[in-house]
């Protein structure tokens, strides 16, 4: 679990989060969502500890991090596994160099371990002929799997996800949606995703948190979020026809 309490993010003058409190359950997908420059991508760094916050706490089962020694902090960064937007896999390894990396970087497994282990995790996200290629010979959703894989190759506690679904198709973003709940709820892990996708709202949003100028809007499940009369999170979720008509049929269904 992920506590924050009270997060403000400033640089100079410009003051970005304004006192942020929520939890993020493990085990559970917790989705960031809001408008362009609302703060989302700084309140991320901040949970990766990339960005020390201004003022306020966020603690990791437990540990404040601000109180932890640098080598605490090292160790907990350890258990962070991250999916960048756009995937950020380097062109120049195969699929199996690329999730081996971490374990090359911060593990003392031998090289036998490390290939038991690179093959376990490319199985679990149904990569299984792909090692040998590089990230240029597969598809874009093939290349989110292997930044999957990576993420996720050092057993992590937490792990963040910067808009997963970008550039996808919408059948494919929904696999990958997919994926990542359950690998969230198989390796019990704390998972915040940061995304634009409303689909991803629908599909896997067990907790949603609104920003909109830096603050906490709003907090509730993908159910709570069809039956919400705040204006700022209709405005924003349902700014498409086709999501209002979806919602109105839900709210007339359940009455
Ligand atoms: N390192 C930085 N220094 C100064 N200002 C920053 C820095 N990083 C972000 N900001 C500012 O913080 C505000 C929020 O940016 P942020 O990237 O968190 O928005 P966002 O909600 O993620 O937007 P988007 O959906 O477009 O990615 C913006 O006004 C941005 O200019």
């Amino acid at each position: 679990m992920i506590e924050v309490e009270n997060i403000h993010k400033s640089f100079d003058d410009a003051h970005i989060l304004k006192g942020i409190t929520t939890t993020f359950d493990t085990g559970k997908t917790n989705l960031i969502i809001g408008q362009s420059g609302s703060g989302k991508t700084v309140f991320l760094k901040c949970l990766l500890g990339l960005f020390e916050p201004t003022e306020g706490k966020i603690c990791y089962d437990g540990q404040n991090f601000s109180e932890l020694s640098s080598q605490e902090q090292r160790a907990l960064k350890e258990d962070m596994g991250m999916v960048f937007q756009g995937s950020a896999l380097f062109d120049g390894l195969t699929v199996a160099g690329n999730v081996m990396f971490p374990l090359e970087m911060f593990t003392k497994l031998s090289k036998s371990e490390m290939e038991d282990r690179v093959n376990i995790v490319l199985n679990r996200v149904n990569l299984v002929d792909a090692h040998h290629k590089y990230p240029s010979e597969i598809s874009g959703g093939m290349q989110k799997r292997v930044a999957i894989a990576r993420a996720i190759v050092m057993n992590p506690q937490y792990l963040f996800c910067d808009e997963p679904n970008s550039g996808l198709d919408p059948r494919t973003a929904i696999v990958i949606d997919n994926l990542i709940k359950e690998i969230t709820e198989e390796y019990n892990i704390t998972t915040v995703i940061n995304t634009h996708d409303m689909n991803s709202v629908m599909e896997i949003g067990e907790k949603i948190l609104f920003l909109k100028d830096g603050l906490k809007e709003w907090e509730g499940t993908k159910h709570e979020i069809f039956k919400t009369d705040n204006e700022a999170v209709t405005n924003f979720v349902y700014s498409s026809e086709l999501f209002k008509k979806v919602r109105q049929m839900y709210i007339e269904e359940r009455n």
